[in-house]
């Protein structure tokens, strides 16, 4: 948030006083009015803080009263509120109230209590306010108050809105949860702020179709890449087919599955190349897929593969391995945790107990960049926003997913999907990031009728058509 604060200093000083708080405002009104649909005689209640964050909202709360609408500001620290903000409600018929009946008789709920510059859990006086009954449509100004918006953590309560208006850049909070699960439905107000590349981004179709390969009238199966899976035991045979089944979707030209499960993959898939005598015996590869269903010889399999020059994505079974080992070096690594995988690697890299794995959810991007600072690995964590972390300190907030991808394997087709765009070439940082797109999407598309959804049809549903677009280069050529 220091960018964003740098960035608006940069602005303010080419700019007359007041100009970014009134196009906040403006934006912010206009908003509203939509969801408002008829703002004159409306009930408009203003929940305004003592910072700027407050003065937007009651800038805003004045255009609305302008346009008819009944407004009332609460203030929760009136000896501190933004004097003009309050002039201009007052002056455009706007009353300040101490009534919190008027939160549950609102059409809409502007909460203007704290922005960026929020520091700690709300205090109590605000506090009270995420719990109370509504009628109206909670808006959000720039973030929900006691979201960390830098971050998405929430400490303590935090208003659930229905609507959050951020201005300038999409905060880090309203993309990753739990944060993001407060903001609803997020629009951007542009304000007129230049910002350097932010230190947390998200890919957008764009950038997938950039990425990913297509095959060139040149490509030979070595050339679109050899994937090697090493998945699957007696007792988990199923998570070596459905490795195998993300690999084939994420364009391969070769796969080798190396492991107990060869029969049951042929059987499924009789294009795959299949061997049972260890990974040095299986031929080259250009990426290695470690650990899902891996059972107990997970270790050895994975230390064959980190010896092998190729990056190497380890996941389930062989992250505990990993984590009993501790950070390696030498290898080109990609971590696919969830967060009870990620607090195992955590204890077994600092040699402190594992932490609470509900703890490590909550602050996910704090806990995949220190992962990967710890590992010098990409790490992808899993969960209900998929965040990607590259040691070089870049990190990306997968935009794509569905609740419905929690289900058994689906993590397994995500890691083959990943050794296959690892294979193709793409450094590990895109092939995380692009792998967790196209899995959410198809995951999504998979889930289009509502009703749940198995790992293989997650896997078949990146051939659907929709995606298969992304590989087709655009008729402009950009
Ligand atoms: N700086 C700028 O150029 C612009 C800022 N804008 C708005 O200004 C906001 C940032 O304003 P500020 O820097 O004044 O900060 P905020 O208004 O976000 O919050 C700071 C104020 O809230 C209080 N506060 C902090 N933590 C709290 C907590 N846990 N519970 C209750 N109160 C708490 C502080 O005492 C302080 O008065 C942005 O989020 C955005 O809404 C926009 O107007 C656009 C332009
Ligand atoms: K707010």
């Amino acid at each position: 948030m220091e960018q964003v604060r740098a960035a608006e200093a940069a602005a303010m000083a080419r700019l007359p006083e007041g100009t970014l708080m009134q196009r906040a405002a403006h934006g912010l009104a206009a908003v509203c009015g939509r969801l408002l649909g008829r703002v004159y005689g409306s009930r408009v209640l203003v929940l305004a803080g003592s910072g700027d964050n407050g003065g937007d909202a009651l800038y805003a709360g004045a255009l609305l009263a302008r346009r008819g609408a009944r407004v009332r500001a609460l203030l929760l620290s009136p000896e501190r509120v933004h004097a003009g903000g309050l002039a201009a409600l007052r002056a455009a018929g706007g009353r300040v109230t101490d009534d919190q009946r008027e939160f549950a008789a609102a059409d809409l709920v502007l909460d203007g209590i704290v922005g960026i510059g929020g520091r700690g859990g709300l205090r109590p006086e605000a506090a009270g306010f995420a719990g109370m009954a509504r009628r109206g449509t909670v808006v959000a100004v720039d973030v929900p108050s006691g979201v960390v918006a830098g971050t998405g953590e929430v400490a303590g309560a935090a208003l659930r809105a229905d609507v959050t208006v951020c201005f300038g850049t999409y905060k880090p909070g309203l993309l990753v949860d739990p944060g993001a699960s407060y903001a609803g439905v997020v629009h951007l107000v542009e304000i007129g702020i230049e910002l350097p590349e932010a230190a947390v981004t998200a890919l957008q179709e764009a950038d997938v179709r950039r990425l990913l390969p297509v095959p060139d009238v040149e490509s030979d199966k070595y050339r679109r890449g050899v994937v090697g899976i090493a998945a699957g035991s007696a007792k988990y045979p199923g998570a070596a087919v459905l490795s195998v089944a993300g690999a084939l979707r994420g364009g391969a030209g070769l796969i080798r599955y190396v492991g107990s499960a060869a029969a049951e993959v042929v059987r499924r898939f009789p294009e795959v190349v299949v061997s049972d005598a260890g990974l040095a015996a299986a031929g080259r590869v250009q990426s290695w897929v470690v650990g899902p269903g891996g059972g107990d010889g997970v270790g050895e399999v994975l230390d064959q593969a980190l010896g092998a020059g190729v990056p190497v994505l380890v996941d389930a079974d062989g992250l505990t391995e990993l984590a009993r080992r501790g950070p390696v070096a030498g290898a080109s690594l990609v971590l696919t945790p969830h967060t009870g995988e990620a607090a195992r690697l955590l204890a077994g890299a600092t040699g402190q107990a594992p932490p609470d794995a509900a703890g490590l959810a909550a602050s996910r991007l704090a806990t995949a960049r220190r992962l990967a600072e710890l590992y010098g690995a990409t790490v992808l964590l899993k969960g209900s926003t998929t965040v990607v972390a590259d040691p070089d300190g870049r990190c990306r907030v997968n935009p794509t997913g569905t609740p419905w991808l929690a289900t058994a394997g689906s993590g397994d087709v995500l890691a083959g999907l990943l050794g296959s765009l690892l294979a193709a070439g793409l450094a590990p940082f895109d092939a995380a990031s692009v792998a967790a797109y196209l899995h959410g999407l198809a995951g999504r598309h998979a889930a289009e009728r509502g009703t749940p959804i198995t790992a293989m049809d997650v896997a078949t549903a990146v051939n659907h058509q929709g995606l298969g677009e992304l590989r087709r280069p655009p008729r402009d050529g950009s």
